[in-house]
Protein backbone atom coordinates (compact mmCIF):
# COMPACT_ATOMS: atom_id res chain seq x y z
CA UNK A 1 0.00 0.00 0.00
CA UNK A 2 0.97 3.67 -0.65
CA UNK A 3 2.26 5.71 2.27
CA UNK A 4 -0.25 8.25 3.81
CA UNK A 5 0.49 11.82 3.19
CA UNK A 6 1.87 13.24 6.77
CA UNK A 7 -0.21 15.64 7.63
CA UNK A 8 -0.48 18.62 10.33
CA UNK A 9 -3.55 20.24 11.48
CA UNK A 10 -2.58 23.42 13.33
CA UNK A 11 -5.89 25.03 15.34
CA UNK A 12 -6.71 21.44 15.67
CA UNK A 13 -9.15 22.03 18.46
CA UNK A 14 -11.32 24.20 16.75
CA UNK A 15 -14.41 23.85 14.90
CA UNK A 16 -12.68 23.82 11.57
CA UNK A 17 -9.45 22.04 12.88
CA UNK A 18 -11.15 19.26 15.22
CA UNK A 19 -13.23 18.59 11.88
CA UNK A 20 -10.35 18.69 9.68
CA UNK A 21 -8.70 16.44 11.71
CA UNK A 22 -11.51 13.54 11.78
CA UNK A 23 -11.74 13.92 7.95
CA UNK A 24 -7.45 13.32 7.29
CA UNK A 25 -8.00 10.28 9.82
CA UNK A 26 -10.63 9.19 7.40
CA UNK A 27 -9.19 9.48 4.70
CA UNK A 28 -7.40 6.26 2.84
CA UNK A 29 -4.33 8.07 1.70
CA UNK A 30 -3.48 10.65 4.12
CA UNK A 31 -3.26 10.74 8.37
CA UNK A 32 -2.62 13.21 10.97
CA UNK A 33 1.08 13.27 12.15
CA UNK A 34 0.42 16.21 14.25
CA UNK A 35 -2.49 17.95 15.53
CA UNK A 36 -1.31 21.39 17.48
CA UNK A 37 -3.50 24.15 19.71
CA UNK A 38 -2.68 27.06 20.93
CA UNK A 39 0.49 27.40 22.80
CA UNK A 40 1.94 24.51 21.04
CA UNK A 41 5.50 24.75 19.40
CA UNK A 42 5.76 24.66 16.19
CA UNK A 43 8.94 22.81 16.60
CA UNK A 44 7.04 19.59 17.38
CA UNK A 45 5.61 20.07 13.45
CA UNK A 46 9.45 19.32 12.50
CA UNK A 47 9.56 16.13 14.73
CA UNK A 48 6.05 15.31 13.56
CA UNK A 49 7.66 14.36 9.92
CA UNK A 50 5.02 16.29 8.29
CA UNK A 51 4.77 17.38 4.87
CA UNK A 52 1.77 19.15 4.39
CA UNK A 53 0.17 21.65 7.17
CA UNK A 54 -3.44 22.55 7.41
CA UNK A 55 -3.83 25.65 9.15
CA UNK A 56 -7.01 26.45 10.87
CA UNK A 57 -6.42 28.89 13.75
CA UNK A 58 -7.04 32.77 14.00
CA UNK A 59 -5.97 35.48 11.58
CA UNK A 60 -3.36 36.82 14.45
CA UNK A 61 -1.71 33.34 14.17
CA UNK A 62 -1.94 32.26 10.36
CA UNK A 63 0.70 34.16 8.73
CA UNK A 64 3.48 33.21 11.02
CA UNK A 65 2.56 29.70 11.57
CA UNK A 66 2.50 29.26 7.30
CA UNK A 67 5.50 31.13 7.32
CA UNK A 68 7.34 28.47 9.81
CA UNK A 69 6.25 25.59 7.81
CA UNK A 70 7.33 27.08 4.04
CA UNK A 71 11.20 28.01 5.74
CA UNK A 72 10.60 24.14 6.35
CA UNK A 73 9.32 22.88 3.64
CA UNK A 74 6.17 21.98 4.25
CA UNK A 75 3.31 22.78 1.65
CA UNK A 76 0.51 24.20 3.43
CA UNK A 77 -3.21 24.45 2.94
CA UNK A 78 -4.39 27.58 4.70
CA UNK A 79 -8.55 28.32 5.34
CA UNK A 80 -7.67 30.76 8.54
CA UNK A 81 -8.88 34.35 6.88
CA UNK A 82 -6.93 37.79 7.59
CA UNK A 83 -4.82 37.66 4.46
CA UNK A 84 -4.51 40.78 3.00
CA UNK A 85 -2.98 41.80 0.21
CA UNK A 86 0.20 42.61 2.27
CA UNK A 87 0.24 39.44 3.73
CA UNK A 88 -0.31 38.00 0.39
CA UNK A 89 2.91 39.84 -0.81
CA UNK A 90 5.18 38.90 1.85
CA UNK A 91 4.50 35.48 1.53
CA UNK A 92 4.38 35.27 -2.17
CA UNK A 93 8.04 36.37 -1.79
CA UNK A 94 9.20 34.06 0.53
CA UNK A 95 7.52 31.03 -1.54
CA UNK A 96 10.12 32.74 -4.27
CA UNK A 97 13.16 31.47 -2.12
CA UNK A 98 11.49 28.13 -1.69
CA UNK A 99 10.55 27.09 -5.27
CA UNK A 100 9.21 23.63 -4.94
CA UNK A 101 6.59 24.35 -2.23
CA UNK A 102 3.30 25.32 -2.52
CA UNK A 103 0.59 27.31 -0.66
CA UNK A 104 -3.18 27.36 -0.98
CA UNK A 105 -5.02 29.91 0.95
CA UNK A 106 -8.74 29.21 0.33
CA UNK A 107 -11.02 31.79 2.15
CA UNK A 108 -13.60 29.31 1.38
CA UNK A 109 -13.59 25.26 0.39
CA UNK A 110 -16.74 24.41 0.21
CA UNK A 111 -17.49 24.08 -3.41
CA UNK A 112 -21.17 25.41 -3.65
CA UNK A 113 -19.21 28.46 -2.48
CA UNK A 114 -16.13 28.81 -4.78
CA UNK A 115 -19.35 28.29 -7.78
CA UNK A 116 -21.26 30.90 -6.05
CA UNK A 117 -18.73 33.35 -6.14
CA UNK A 118 -17.59 32.94 -9.62
CA UNK A 119 -20.49 33.24 -10.94
CA UNK A 120 -21.55 36.41 -8.91
CA UNK A 121 -18.35 37.69 -10.61
CA UNK A 122 -19.66 36.47 -14.24
CA UNK A 123 -23.22 37.96 -13.37
CA UNK A 124 -21.91 41.20 -12.00
CA UNK A 125 -20.75 42.13 -15.45
CA UNK A 126 -24.11 42.46 -16.73
CA UNK A 127 -26.14 44.53 -13.65
CA UNK A 128 -26.20 47.96 -12.52
CA UNK A 129 -25.64 47.12 -9.20
CA UNK A 130 -24.48 44.49 -6.85
CA UNK A 131 -23.89 44.33 -2.97
CA UNK A 132 -23.25 40.97 -1.15
CA UNK A 133 -24.68 40.04 2.68
CA UNK A 134 -22.87 37.24 4.65
CA UNK A 135 -24.60 35.43 7.26
CA UNK A 136 -22.46 33.46 9.78
CA UNK A 137 -22.56 32.24 13.39
CA UNK A 138 -21.80 34.44 16.26
CA UNK A 139 -18.63 32.80 17.57
CA UNK A 140 -16.76 34.34 14.45
CA UNK A 141 -14.02 36.37 15.17
CA UNK A 142 -14.01 38.12 12.24
CA UNK A 143 -15.90 40.85 9.94
CA UNK A 144 -16.57 40.46 6.78
CA UNK A 145 -15.89 37.53 5.88
CA UNK A 146 -12.98 35.84 3.87
CA UNK A 147 -15.36 34.95 1.21
CA UNK A 148 -16.86 37.83 1.16
CA UNK A 149 -13.98 39.92 0.61
CA UNK A 150 -13.05 37.59 -1.96
CA UNK A 151 -16.32 37.72 -3.85
CA UNK A 152 -16.00 41.32 -3.81
CA UNK A 153 -12.61 41.36 -5.22
CA UNK A 154 -13.15 39.16 -8.25
CA UNK A 155 -16.76 41.36 -8.76
CA UNK A 156 -14.35 44.46 -8.68
CA UNK A 157 -11.89 42.74 -11.40
CA UNK A 158 -14.93 41.28 -13.52
CA UNK A 159 -16.73 44.91 -13.86
CA UNK A 160 -13.64 46.60 -14.25
CA UNK A 161 -12.65 44.38 -17.20
CA UNK A 162 -15.90 44.56 -18.10
CA UNK A 163 -15.75 48.45 -17.83
CA UNK A 164 -19.30 48.74 -15.38
CA UNK A 165 -19.26 51.36 -13.19
CA UNK A 166 -19.86 51.67 -9.98
CA UNK A 167 -23.40 50.69 -8.50
CA UNK A 168 -25.80 54.00 -8.39
CA UNK A 169 -26.21 55.13 -4.19
CA UNK A 170 -27.60 58.21 -3.91
CA UNK A 171 -27.86 57.67 0.10
CA UNK A 172 -25.88 60.49 1.42
CA UNK A 173 -27.19 60.60 5.60
CA UNK A 174 -26.27 57.33 7.28
CA UNK A 175 -25.64 56.18 10.52
CA UNK A 176 -22.05 54.46 10.63
CA UNK A 177 -21.71 51.35 9.12
CA UNK A 178 -25.58 51.09 8.17
CA UNK A 179 -24.40 50.54 4.44
CA UNK A 180 -22.11 48.04 4.95
CA UNK A 181 -18.08 47.76 4.25
CA UNK A 182 -16.77 48.76 1.32
CA UNK A 183 -14.43 46.73 -0.07
CA UNK A 184 -13.45 47.35 -3.40
CA UNK A 185 -16.08 49.21 -4.32
CA UNK A 186 -18.63 46.39 -3.50
CA UNK A 187 -20.54 47.23 -0.49
CA UNK A 188 -20.41 43.92 2.00
CA UNK A 189 -23.00 43.67 5.29
CA UNK A 190 -22.32 40.86 7.91
CA UNK A 191 -24.91 39.22 9.77
CA UNK A 192 -24.11 36.93 13.10
CA UNK A 193 -27.08 34.96 14.45
CA UNK A 194 -27.30 31.99 16.95
CA UNK A 195 -28.16 28.74 14.73
CA UNK A 196 -25.74 29.70 11.27
CA UNK A 197 -23.17 28.27 10.02
CA UNK A 198 -21.47 30.37 6.96
CA UNK A 199 -23.72 31.48 3.82
CA UNK A 200 -23.66 34.44 1.77
CA UNK A 201 -26.23 35.91 -0.54
CA UNK A 202 -25.07 38.42 -3.37
CA UNK A 203 -28.05 40.30 -4.29
CA UNK A 204 -27.68 41.89 -8.27
CA UNK A 205 -29.80 44.28 -9.72
CA UNK A 206 -31.16 45.84 -13.10
CA UNK A 207 -34.09 47.91 -13.71
CA UNK A 208 -36.71 46.08 -12.89
CA UNK A 209 -35.12 42.69 -12.35
CA UNK A 210 -32.90 40.94 -9.31
CA UNK A 211 -30.77 37.96 -9.41
CA UNK A 212 -29.76 36.45 -5.94
CA UNK A 213 -26.60 33.99 -5.72
CA UNK A 214 -27.14 32.23 -2.21
CA UNK A 215 -24.99 29.55 -0.81
CA UNK A 216 -25.24 27.74 2.62
CA UNK A 217 -23.01 25.89 4.32
CA UNK A 218 -25.21 23.93 7.00
CA UNK A 219 -22.50 21.34 8.15
CA UNK A 220 -18.47 22.19 8.75
CA UNK A 221 -18.45 19.28 6.87
CA UNK A 222 -19.26 20.94 3.78
CA UNK A 223 -15.72 22.59 3.97
CA UNK A 224 -13.88 19.13 4.10
CA UNK A 225 -13.88 17.74 0.66
CA UNK A 226 -12.14 20.97 -0.25
CA UNK A 227 -9.60 20.30 2.83
CA UNK A 228 -8.64 17.17 1.65
CA UNK A 229 -9.05 18.23 -2.37
CA UNK A 230 -6.33 21.10 -1.35
CA UNK A 231 -3.93 18.49 0.81
CA UNK A 232 -3.49 16.58 -2.16
CA UNK A 233 -3.09 19.08 -5.03
CA UNK A 234 -0.93 21.44 -3.11
CA UNK A 235 2.61 19.59 -4.18
CA UNK A 236 1.69 20.12 -7.84
CA UNK A 237 1.59 23.72 -7.68
CA UNK A 238 4.13 25.21 -6.12
CA UNK A 239 4.14 28.79 -5.42
CA UNK A 240 1.03 30.64 -4.55
CA UNK A 241 -2.48 29.92 -5.52
CA UNK A 242 -5.45 31.93 -3.09
CA UNK A 243 -9.01 30.50 -3.87
CA UNK A 244 -9.25 26.58 -4.43
CA UNK A 245 -10.78 27.53 -8.19
CA UNK A 246 -7.06 27.86 -8.76
CA UNK A 247 -7.35 23.84 -8.13
CA UNK A 248 -10.47 23.63 -10.41
CA UNK A 249 -11.35 23.76 -14.05
CA UNK A 250 -14.28 25.78 -13.58
CA UNK A 251 -14.78 26.93 -17.40
CA UNK A 252 -16.13 30.22 -16.50
N1 LIG B 1 -11.70 28.41 4.34
C1 LIG B 1 -12.81 27.88 4.82
O1 LIG B 1 -13.55 27.16 4.12
C2 LIG B 1 -13.17 28.14 6.24
C3 LIG B 1 -12.41 28.98 6.97
N2 LIG B 1 -12.72 29.24 8.26
C4 LIG B 1 -11.78 30.09 8.98
O2 LIG B 1 -10.92 29.23 9.72
C5 LIG B 1 -10.51 29.88 10.92
C6 LIG B 1 -10.89 29.01 12.10
O3 LIG B 1 -12.29 28.96 12.22
P1 LIG B 1 -12.99 28.15 13.41
O4 LIG B 1 -12.50 26.76 13.40
O5 LIG B 1 -14.44 28.41 13.31
O6 LIG B 1 -12.40 28.92 14.68
P2 LIG B 1 -12.16 28.36 16.15
O7 LIG B 1 -12.00 29.56 17.04
O8 LIG B 1 -13.18 27.33 16.49
O9 LIG B 1 -10.75 27.61 16.03
C7 LIG B 1 -9.51 28.23 15.97
C8 LIG B 1 -8.57 27.39 16.83
O10 LIG B 1 -7.24 27.80 16.62
C9 LIG B 1 -6.57 27.78 17.88
N3 LIG B 1 -5.36 28.59 17.78
C10 LIG B 1 -5.21 29.92 17.94
N4 LIG B 1 -3.93 30.26 17.74
C11 LIG B 1 -3.26 29.11 17.42
C12 LIG B 1 -1.92 28.81 17.10
N5 LIG B 1 -0.98 29.76 17.06
N6 LIG B 1 -1.58 27.52 16.82
C13 LIG B 1 -2.52 26.54 16.87
N7 LIG B 1 -3.81 26.77 17.18
C14 LIG B 1 -4.17 28.04 17.44
C15 LIG B 1 -7.63 28.29 18.86
O11 LIG B 1 -7.29 27.97 20.19
C16 LIG B 1 -8.85 27.54 18.34
O12 LIG B 1 -8.95 26.25 18.92
C17 LIG B 1 -11.20 31.25 10.90
O13 LIG B 1 -10.31 32.20 10.37
C18 LIG B 1 -12.38 31.04 9.97
O14 LIG B 1 -12.81 32.22 9.38
C19 LIG B 1 -13.79 28.67 8.87
C20 LIG B 1 -14.62 27.85 8.17
C21 LIG B 1 -14.39 27.52 6.80
O1 LIG C 1 -15.55 31.64 10.35
C1 LIG C 1 -16.25 30.91 9.62
O2 LIG C 1 -17.14 30.18 10.08
C2 LIG C 1 -16.02 30.91 8.19
N1 LIG C 1 -15.00 31.58 7.73
C3 LIG C 1 -14.61 31.69 6.38
C4 LIG C 1 -14.79 33.13 5.92
O3 LIG C 1 -14.55 34.05 6.70
O4 LIG C 1 -15.14 33.32 4.75
C5 LIG C 1 -15.29 30.69 5.49
C6 LIG C 1 -16.72 30.45 5.83
O5 LIG C 1 -17.46 31.57 5.49
C7 LIG C 1 -16.89 30.11 7.30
Amino acid sequence: MAERLPVAVLGANGRMGSEAVRAVNAAEDMEVVAALGRGDSLESLVESGATHVVDLTVPDATEENVRFAVEHGMHAVVGTTGWTDGRLESLGTLLSEYPGTGVLIAPNFALGAVLASAFAAKAAQYFESVEIVELHHPDKVDAPSGTAVRTAQLIAQARAAAGVGPSPDATAKTLDGARGADVDGVRVHAVRLRGLVAHQEVLLGSVGEELTIRHDSFDRASFMPGVLLGLRQVAAHPGLTVGLDGYLDLGL
